[in-house]
């Protein structure tokens, strides 16, 4: 089965502190996986790794079966083209609207205009977001600001969906319907996620498996009943799970 990440032995230092050490990761296209840690564990240096947007201190990172430490340039931007991502603390840029920050990723895309409005219009579409392409992001509530995000990471038809923070600004409905929309894809296109969150349960309903990142370290990989019957008897899951208290 083809790979969407394999990670192998990997280490982040930042400021000269290991965050990250030896993770070890790998999951098939098509699975998903949720990332979970408390604040600081290092959630987000890992998905930032898997993006290419910085690279690690050792170790390698294949995604979609790319070496992404050999990708550059043009092979960088074509792996970019099948991957997606919603990053934390929203990243919609606040002077273009709705519709012009559906487009940024495809700047780079061999497509006509053509091309771009329909692929906009469908993305509008499946996330119920017709009407608003002329507002800009202020104009919106933070859920609705979170669907444009979504809508931004999947208009380019990505294989492979990174979400940092995935609760973050949506209640509880609002969670089923993204859950939902998601489902769908993966169904109908493979897609492949991988979410962090704090919440080891914030994707029940789905098919998934949990990693628990604790203090830059992988303590556990596995599907969330383990996870859930492993840390009865592990102090250092159940803490990395529901707090030191
Ligand atoms: N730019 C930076 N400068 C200094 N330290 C950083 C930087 N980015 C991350 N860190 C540190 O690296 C560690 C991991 O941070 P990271 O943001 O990946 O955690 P996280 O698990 O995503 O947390 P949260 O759930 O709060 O988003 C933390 O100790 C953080 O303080």
């Amino acid at each position: 089965m083809t790979e969407a990440i394999r990670l192998s032995g990997i280490f982040q230092h930042v400021k000269g502190r290991a965050a990250l050490m030896d993770i070890h990761l790998s999951l098939p296209q098509g699975e998903w996986l949720l990332v979970v840690g408390p604040n600081g564990a290092g959630k987000s240096l890992l998905m930032r790794l898997i993006l290419g947007l910085d690279p690690p201190s050792a170790g390698t990172i294949r995604v979609l079966g790319e070496d992404v430490a050999a990708c550059s340039g043009r092979s960088m931007r074509r792996l970019r083209r099948r991957v997606g991502a919603v990053l934390q603390g929203g990243a919609l840029l606040a002077e273009y609207s709705v519709l012009e920050n559906l487009l940024l990723p495809l700047r780079d895309a061999p497509m006509s205009r053509e091309e771009m409005a329909r692929a906009a219009r469908l993305v509008m579409t499946l996330l119920q977001l017709d009407g608003l392409e002329n507002h800009l992001p202020r104009a919106l509530s933070l859920g609705l600001q979170r669907r444009v995000e979504l809508a931004r990471a999947l208009i380019h038809r990505p294989s492979l969906l990174i979400w940092d923070g995935f609760s973050d600004g949506l209640d509880p409905a609002a969670i089923q319907d993204t859950l939902a929309v998601l489902a769908n894809l993966r169904e109908s296109a493979k897609l492949t996620l991988i979410a962090t969150d704090n919440r080891p349960d914030i994707l029940s309903g789905s098919e998934y498996r949990v990693a628990v990142l604790d203090r830059g370290r992988l303590l556990f990989d596995g599907s969330p009943d383990a996870v859930f019957s492993a840390s009865e008897d592990r102090f250092d899951l159940r803490a990395a799970l529901w707090g030191r208290a």
